[in-house]
């Protein structure tokens, strides 16, 4: 009923689910202590010597009560807030700090939709689990052993009654959680498949628009969500009977202490006022674990979800990843490159390529041979290649994400841009930008003129940079790039899908930028690298040809093949299509 691993990742939460617990008992005494006064108020009224001292005192110790309880209960609100706060942001901060660990590009342990599920409302499931559910868990092992104390000076009887009955309530929540566990499994898969699949669907809504397939999709999702509603249903009927079974276990052990107190009193083994104290405590014996019971079914959620956030945070990391880039990457060697997504089929066949200083390289080829995969492995996408690829004599899958990326940056086609500014996007960049440098970027990449007609630097930028045209955004993109300043550009297809005029101006760019840098461009438009310092042919995996535009051109091989289809096509139709 408690998970150990959830307890000891909130080291710093315990304090507080034990102050609840104190505040709670509190609360309980001066509970108990009033209901004795009151009790006592009974025995002299019965005995007919109730004097005016006794009402007066008897009220200040009621109003006394009174107050303490609202004060714990108010700490109670605050402490339940306190042991659940530091758990979520933790959890939050280290499941992110994994995924940059696994690095995004290749992490397969969570689907999407699963992992947004998971840090969103999974770490919230776990404030129930914190701020209620461990606290209550440990109070209601206490409330009742200091009920049975108090109580079993009055009548020891009633009070081993109550006491006896008292387990059968935890008793039913472990039979309760043994169907619960495999139920609330297949609830939580159900949920992250139906949220993959609507995530997945919206995203390309237009394209099934298109293509007249929404109605089928939608089929699926109905079949699904439909699914999620049945076992939704029998979550809800399996925490109802168990409510149920646990109202039955508390209201009739209650009762069971009524009647044991009304046969004593009855009796006169008990007094008038010690009925009534029996009989309004017999309640709080077992409310303590009726409650613990609500929570136990918000908690159990929780903990399944925690179950998750804990086999995503324990999935594996390369260890290898010890070293840094100290400075400058000043050469980068691939040697005998092989790589295989599956372990079939090798998609590099024994790349050999050398990059020194700085230098326009430009990969080209067909699609499908390899280009982008040979850029992931650059950047440190995959750790299993096999072969070499050494930044300054380094292997790339041995030095850490962050020095890498300080070194490396790549830029592709779409950049995300985030909802904000220009300014905060040329931020993310390079965080010690100042507006000047900013500037000097946007000129670079000919948008300040636009962006002084504009808000400047303040121009508001919507989510994905959806209120630039795709020139636009790609231009600030690169304009972001420029400033993260790295030894490393890595350009691939960066300007497909744009206008032209953008594309002149990138290009321009990647042209000034490889006079400083080692500038690696990937492009399918052969008028685009004709100027690099040397260009490399692949086909299949392998590089077939290499060396500068004139050179290749007069070979005769497959670069002036390609070279001489797209001039014709690009002739045919006015220099409009980028292939
Ligand atoms: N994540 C992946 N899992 C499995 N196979 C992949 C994956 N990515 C690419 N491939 C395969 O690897 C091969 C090379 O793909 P890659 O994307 O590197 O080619 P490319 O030259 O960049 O193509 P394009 O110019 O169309 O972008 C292709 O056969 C592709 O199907």
């Amino acid at each position: 009923m408690i998970n150990k691993r959830l307890l000891q990742s909130a080291a710093d939460s315990k304090k507080y689910i034990y102050y609840q617990v104190l505040c709670q008992w509190i609360s309980l005494l001066a509970q108990i202590v009033l209901i004795g006064v009151i009790a006592n108020i009974f025995n002299d009224l019965y005995a007919d010597v109730l004097k005016e001292d006794t009402i007066i005192i008897s009220f200040a110790i009621v109003a006394g009560c009174l107050v303490i309880r609202f004060v714990m209960d108010k700490l109670m609100t605050r402490m339940s807030y306190l042991a659940s706060k530091d758990i979520k942001l933790n959890l939050r901060k280290q499941i992110f700090e994994k995924l940059f660990l696994l690095n995004r590009t290749n992490q397969k342990e969570l689907k999407n939709a699963e992992l947004v599920q998971l840090t969103v409302e999974g770490v919230d499931q776990l404030e129930t689990y914190f701020g209620r559910y461990m606290p209550q868990f440990f109070y209601s092992l206490l409330a009742p052993l200091t009920l049975f104390i108090v109580l079993s000076t009055i009548s020891f009887k009633a009070a081993i009654v109550l006491f006896i009955c008292v387990p059968i309530i935890p008793m039913s929540i472990v039979m309760v959680q043994k169907f619960a566990k495999k139920l609330l499994s297949k609830y939580w898969g159900m949920y992250a498949n139906l949220g993959d699949r609507f995530l997945d669907n919206i995203r390309g809504l237009t394209t099934l628009k298109i293509y007249e397939s929404d109605k089928e999709q939608q089929e699926k999702m109905n079949e699904e969500a439909e699914n999620f509603r049945k076992v939704t249903m029998k979550v809800l009927v399996m925490q109802l009977n168990s409510i149920s079974i646990m109202d039955l276990v508390a209201f009739g052990g209650a009762a069971v202490g009524i009647v044991f107190s009304l046969i004593a009193f009855n009796n006169n083994e008990i007094t008038i006022g010690e009925t009534f104290m029996m009989i309004m405590l017999s309640a709080e014996f077992f409310i303590p674990l009726r409650l613990l019971g609500s929570f136990f079914h918000i908690a159990m959620n929780g903990n399944a979800a925690s179950k998750k956030i804990f086999s995503f945070l324990d999935a594996p990391i390369s260890d290898k990843r010890t070293n840094n880039v100290d400075d400058k990457i000043k050469t980068v060697e691939v040697k005998e490159l092989v790589y295989s997504y599956d372990d079939k089929k090798d998609v590099l066949k024994g790349i050999n390529v050398e990059f020194k200083d700085n230098g326009l390289y430009a990969f080209v080829g067909e699609s499908g041979c390899g280009k982008s995969t040979l850029s992931t492995l650059l950047t440190g996408g995959y750790d299993e290649y096999k072969g070499n690829i050494l930044l300054n004599g380094k292997e790339v899958n041995t030095i850490d994400f962050t020095s890498l990326h300080e070194q490396i940056t790549k830029i592709e086609d779409y950049n995300y841009l985030f909802k904000g500014t220009v300014y905060s996007a040329l931020l993310d960049g390079n965080p010690k930008a100042s507006e000047d440098e900013m500037w000097q970027a946007l000129d670079i990449v000919n948008l300040s003129e636009y962006l002084k007609t504009q808000d400047g630097l303040h121009t508001k930028l919507m989510e994905k940079g959806s209120n630039l045209s795709g020139g636009q955004a790609q231009r600030l993109a690169l304009a972001r790039a420029l400033l993260h300043d790295s030894s490393v550009y890595i350009f691939d297809e960066a300007t497909s899908n744009i206008d032209v005029e953008s594309e002149l101006d990138i290009v321009n760019v990647i042209h000034k930028l490889a006079k400083e840098k080692i500038v690696i461009f990937i492009s399918h438009r052969l008028a685009n690298v004709h100027d690099a310092d040397i260009i490399y042919v692949m086909k299949d995996g392998a590089i077939v040809e290499q060396g500068t535009h004139q050179q290749l051109y007069s070979q005769s091989g497959l670069y002036k093949e390609m070279n001489d289809v797209q001039m014709s096509f690009e002739a045919y139709t006015g220099g409009e299509t980028h292939a």
